[in-house]
């Protein structure tokens, strides 16, 4: 755990943690030195002198100050620790997150990963700032005392150290059924939260068809699935608290046993009033021996939320290369790739070329592996086998300057920052003038959109484009393609969604934009299809067939039957209104 502190610390910053454990350990030393002044005292008091009781009382004093002093120390140091950590934890996790494949962006990765950097990390917080110390404390008070009563008598002293191992195992006995019950809850809780985004984000879909009652029925669901973990949680951390308080009674039962027949057995009324002395002292140890369990709980939270963030910090960023290659040209070619998410197989033996400045068309039934394709063409990925090329370069040799470079991809999710509309189109070009914006905006059909805006350019997008109809903010995310001018363009023409005359303008821009680029595009519309120099019919993560349309209509196989539907699809939304 300490390792794992230090870790988050990083090497400038781990002295830090050190000089804090120093300060702790030398706080609770004091603190079971100042108890055990109580022997003098009570002893002093039974049978001493007035000046012996003030000598003692004088010495406790002077401990209690010392050791209000160290602790106040130890305290300062933790904070130090813990605002470090705070600061430290989300950045790595921040810059990490940063260089993982874009495939890693699943809706369950990112909602963990929210949790982590919210919730998480002040869990993790608490560890330096509060529990460190208080688990010391409860390890090393009653240590103190028990070296006390060894030197005052020792077959006390032992009783009491024989009770140690006994508290030990209760605290390693919690820890290890707390973890397994802490995996279900975080992955519930991250589960009821996704639910809960998706319940909130869905709410215009599901009223328009009146299924709110479905939606609402398999979020309850997830939060009773998160409830009945957080209740086996609860029944597995009651066993070892229960046992650790029986330990700590029978402790307590044993020791006050013992001193009651030693004291039987002494007339000398001094070495009586030393036994006697013993007893307050014996309460103190046995107290915290008490909380060790209720400490172990508390530390496995800690450990789950650092289980989580090492998770994500050892997810391996896909390979860099140690030189770049600069691409040849823009033809991009897939030799011979699979690919599986996980361990589901999606794509196999894929093998096609795009030669620079021409269009593929990849078409095909839903779940085919069609966005796939895509996706491991802007290196979401890297695929298991088989390599794809851009300019003769495989894209792990290509370095991701080069490769980001050289594509534009054009997503159904292009997302877009809230900030304003210039933001936007800028993070494509920083550089680009207002002219540079004007000039995209006209070829994206965006110009009329941005004049019927309050503040045109200036105009705020809203969180995720929310203030732009779904066909501006793909117009948005063509601009910002024009804007970049990259060689090869990857599409997914998503255009059945927009209404007629979106639908013709974002088409409209789409076909300028792939005008001497090297484009792959998932195609939906008919032109788009028809004009392609190649088609490529993928099926079941296979291509099934390949050629121009006029090829594909002729060989009369699995295209055509998809390219009929398509029309007769086409044919009825024109006639339907
Ligand atoms: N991130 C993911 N993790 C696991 N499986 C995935 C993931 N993305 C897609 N799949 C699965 O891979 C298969 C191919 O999906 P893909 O999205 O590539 O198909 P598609 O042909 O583009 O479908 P559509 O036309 O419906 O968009 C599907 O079975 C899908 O469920």
């Amino acid at each position: 755990m300490i390792r794992r502190l230090s870790r988050y610390l990083g090497p400038e910053q781990a002295h830090l943690l050190r000089r804090q454990l120093r300060w702790i350990i030398a706080a609770t030393l004091l603190q079971g030195i100042t108890l055990a002044f109580t022997i003098p005292i009570v002893r002093a008091l039974l049978t001493g002198t007035h000046a012996e009781l003030v000598w003692w009382i004088g010495g406790f004093a002077l401990s209690a100050v010392v050791t209000w002093l160290v602790d106040y120390r130890a305290t300062v140091k933790g904070f130090d620790v813990g605002s470090t950590i705070l600061d430290r934890l989300r950045h790595r996790l921040g810059d990490h997150v940063a260089t993982l494949p874009l495939g890693w962006f699943t809706p369950e990765h990112t909602s963990t990963l929210g949790l982590t950097l919210s919730k998480g990390v002040m869990d993790i917080l608490a560890l330096p700032v509060r529990q460190l110390a208080a688990l010391l404390r409860s390890i090393l008070v009653p240590l103190v005392l028990i070296v006390t009563l060894i030197v005052v008598d020792w077959r006390i002293g032992l009783v009491a150290l024989a009770a140690v191992p006994a508290v030990l195992v209760v605290f390693w006995w919690a820890g290890r059924l707390g973890r397994r019950a802490d995996a279900a809850v975080n992955e519930t809780t991250a589960a009821a939260s996704d639910r809960m985004v998706e319940f909130a984000q869905s709410q215009p879909v599901l009223r328009t068809f009146g299924r709110q009652g479905t939606a609402a029925e398999q979020f309850d669901r997830s939060l009773q699935e998160q409830a009945r973990a957080e209740r086996r949680q609860l029944w597995l951390v009651l066993p070892p608290l229960i046992v650790n308080g029986f330990i700590a009674r029978l402790v307590l039962l044993a020791l006050l046993s013992l001193v009651i027949a030693l004291a039987a057995g002494i007339t000398d009324p001094v070495a009586l009033a030393t036994l006697l002395a013993t007893l307050p002292v014996i309460n103190l140890i046995v107290t915290p021996l008490g909380d060790v369990a209720a400490n172990a709980t508390v530390i496995r939270i800690c450990a789950a939320q650092m289980d989580a963030a090492d998770a994500v910090l050892d997810t391996r960023p896909l390979p860099e290369p140690v030189t770049p290659t600069a691409p040849a040209d823009a033809t991009l070619a897939f030799d011979h790739v699979s690919f599986a998410y996980d361990d589901t197989p999606v794509l196999h033996d894929i093998t096609f070329t795009v030669a620079q400045g021409t269009t593929t068309a990849i078409v095909g039934p839903s779940g085919g592996g069609k966005s796939t394709i895509i996706r491991l063409a802007a290196r979401f990925f890297d695929p298991q086998h088989g390599q794809i090329r851009l300019g003769g370069v495989p894209l792990t040799g290509l370095g991701a300057e080069y490769l980001h470079r050289a594509i534009s991809p054009v997503f159904q999710d292009s997302y877009l920052f809230s900030g304003t509309l210039a933001d936007n189109l800028r993070l494509a070009r920083e550089d680009a003038t207002d002219v540079d914006l004007d000039d995209v905006a006209a070829r994206s059909g965006l110009t009329e959109v941005i004049a019927a805006l309050p503040e045109g350019w200036h105009s705020q997008v809203g969180e995720g484009g929310a203030r732009l109809s779904g066909g501006e903010r793909q117009r948005v995310a063509l601009a910002r393609a024009f804007l970049k001018d990259a060689p090869v363009l990857l599409l997914d023409e998503a255009t059945a969604s927009l209404d007629a005359e979106n639908g013709n303008l974002v088409t409209a821009a789409i076909q300028e934009l792939a005008r001497d680029r090297t484009v792959i595009v998932i195609a939906h519309q008919l032109t788009t299809i028809t004009e392609a120099d190649q088609i490529l019919f993928i099926e079941n993560g296979r291509i099934a067939e390949r050629g121009t349309h006029d090829e594909l209509l002729a060989h009369d196989g699995g295209y055509a039957t998809h390219w009929q539907a398509l029309t007769a699809a086409t044919a009825w939304r024109l006639i339907a209104p």
